[in-house]
């Protein structure tokens, strides 16, 4: 099973997850954004966190318009599998991959510290390794974390089981506890959080890795 993590300038979460992923049992290639294709037999692309552009314009514009993302919007869109975490998961709203929109936190101030979530859907391959309604501790590192979008939305993901993550005490004043969320056919995830920090003893906690575990079995069912 194969993954590619898109390496934008400014990235600086792209090695985590790939060794993420490595971990969970997956061959992974590093792709440059200027890169008009992803490599051959890609099963899921991550798209990594950081400060792609150095944040200009809006988190993750300038990114969502680099060659590849034409490339990661045809994987999704053929079904292919999609993993956004924080920088990512903004530019998974900002191609439209993903809905809403991700603003800058309530308190307008940048916060890296970990909080806590419940795991509010185990319906994908990304969250099936947790137990429904289970509560975790992740990592965050973002002041653009306040996910948005309208309510008829809101209540489309909710009735259609697509909050993946909930904040249990909302750090950023996200719409409705928002902390990630599930394309419509589920093989999409942009969340906040950074489960790819909290994977390993080494880091004091390993909540995330989950996230990744089951990916190589799922992805070889799929
Ligand atoms: N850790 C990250 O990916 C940060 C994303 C973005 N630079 C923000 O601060 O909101």
């Amino acid at each position: 099973m194969k993954a590619a993590v898109i390496v934008f300038p400014g990235s600086n979460c792209d090695r985590d997850m790939a060794v993420a992923f490595e971990r969970a049992g997956l061959q992974v290639d590093m792709v440059w954004h200027k890169d008009t294709a992803l490599p051959a037999g890609v099963d899921i692309v991550g798209l990594p966190g950081g400060f792609s552009f150095g944040d200009y314009l809006r988190c993750g514009a300038i990114a969502a318009n680099s060659p590849i993302c034409r490339e990661v919007a045809a994987h999704a869109a053929r079904g292919g599998y999609v993993l956004g975490v924080c920088n990512g998961f903004q530019v998974l709203t900002e191609t439209k991959i993903l809905p809403g929109a991700l603003l800058r936190n309530a308190g307008l101030k940048y916060i890296c510290r970990t909080v806590g979530l419940e795991v509010a859907e185990t319906q994908s391959v990304f969250t099936r390794a947790y137990a429904a309604g289970e509560r975790i501790a992740l990592p965050i590192a973002h002041h653009d974390g306040n996910y948005t979008a309208d309510a008829a939305t809101l209540d489309r993901l909710e009735g259609d089981g697509r909050v993946a993550f909930r904040y249990t005490d909302n750090p950023n004043g996200a719409d409705r506890d928002i902390a990630g969320i599930l394309s419509d056919n589920r093989r999409v995830l942009g969340m906040m959080p950074h489960p790819e920090r909290a994977s390993e003893p080494a880091h004091g906690n390993t909540d995330g890795a989950r996230v990744f575990a089951d990916l190589a079995a799922a992805l070889t069912a799929a």
